[in-house]
């Protein structure tokens, strides 16, 4: 299956999934200097209940933590979507080293670390139905960059060593998702993808301009995760990440000037 090695990954999974060199693929660098300002844009409105977090997981490209998706008790609205969408789950991306790990870049900066939530237009009737659609999905992406150790996220990494490789899940209740986010909800908004196969053409991408922060320890600990399975060769999750795909003539929109 796909991969993030040599004869698996990003380069490779046109062969199985060709909308890969589609016209609105994700992630991309954004150009802060070439995003247009625009004034319709709702500020971003992220209601989440934890009592909906339920389990983490690793799935073998990265963990996520899942969320009870069947009410509108945590949702995204505002911001440039219309209608509500249920948050489905989180997970991140990152690198081997302090040096890469994000999906998307600004002005072709990488990142350390990405956050990703996951939410479903609930104009559809469950997320895989929307995920074939092309207003079907929004994800918010937060940047993580190195400083002083996140204790929000601490939390999260502390339940890592329970779900060291591939398939593993525990536990992962009264988490709020909401302690993840920055201070500051501006964003950069445009049409694009899901980062990994399928790739489907679903997301509306709102990516948030000021990043959290993680430490280089906090680092190390994403890194302890496993890509495989119990009894396989131990293969060290990290560089879990896509590059940057053209624009292709798409517009960066940003919420605030
Ligand atoms: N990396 S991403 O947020 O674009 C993403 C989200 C969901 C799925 B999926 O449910 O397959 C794949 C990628
Ligand atoms: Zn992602």
């Amino acid at each position: 299956g796909w991969g993030y090695g040599p004869t698996n990954g990003p380069e490779k999974w046109a062969e199985g999934f060709p909308i890969a060199n589609g016209p609105r693929q994700s992630p991309i660098n954004i150009v802060p200097a070439e995003a247009q300002y625009d004034s319709s844009l709702k500020a971003l409105k992220l209601k989440y209940d934890p009592s909906n977090s339920q389990g983490i997981l690793n799935n073998g490209h990265s963990f996520q933590v899942d969320f009870v998706d069947d009410a509108d008790t945590s949702t995204l609205t505002g911001g440039p979507i219309s209608g509500t969408y249920r948050l489905r789950q989180f997970h991140f991306h990152w690198g081997a080293s302090d040096d890469r790990g994000s999906e998307h870049t600004v002005n072709n900066i990488k990142f350390p670390c990405e956050l990703h939530l996951v939410h479903w237009n609930t104009k559809y009737p469950s997320f895989g139905e929307a995920a074939s659609q092309p207003d079907g999905l929004a994800v918010v992406g937060v940047f993580l960059k190195i400083g002083a150790a996140n204790p929000r996220l601490q939390k999260v990494l502390d339940s890592l060593d329970a779900i060291k490789s591939k398939g593993k899940q525990t536990n992962f209740a009264n988490f709020d998702p909401k302690t993840l986010l920055p201070g500051s909800l501006d964003y950069w908004t445009y049409d694009g993808s899901l980062t990994t196969p399928p790739l489907l053409e679903s997301v509306t991408w709102i990516v948030l301009k000021e990043p959290i922060s993680v430490s280089p320890a906090q680092m190390a600990k994403f890194r302890s995760l496993l890509f495989s399975g119990d009894g396989e060769a131990p293969c060290c999750m990290v560089d879990n990440y896509r590059p940057p795909q053209p624009l292709k003539g798409r517009k960066v929109r940003a919420s605030f000037k």
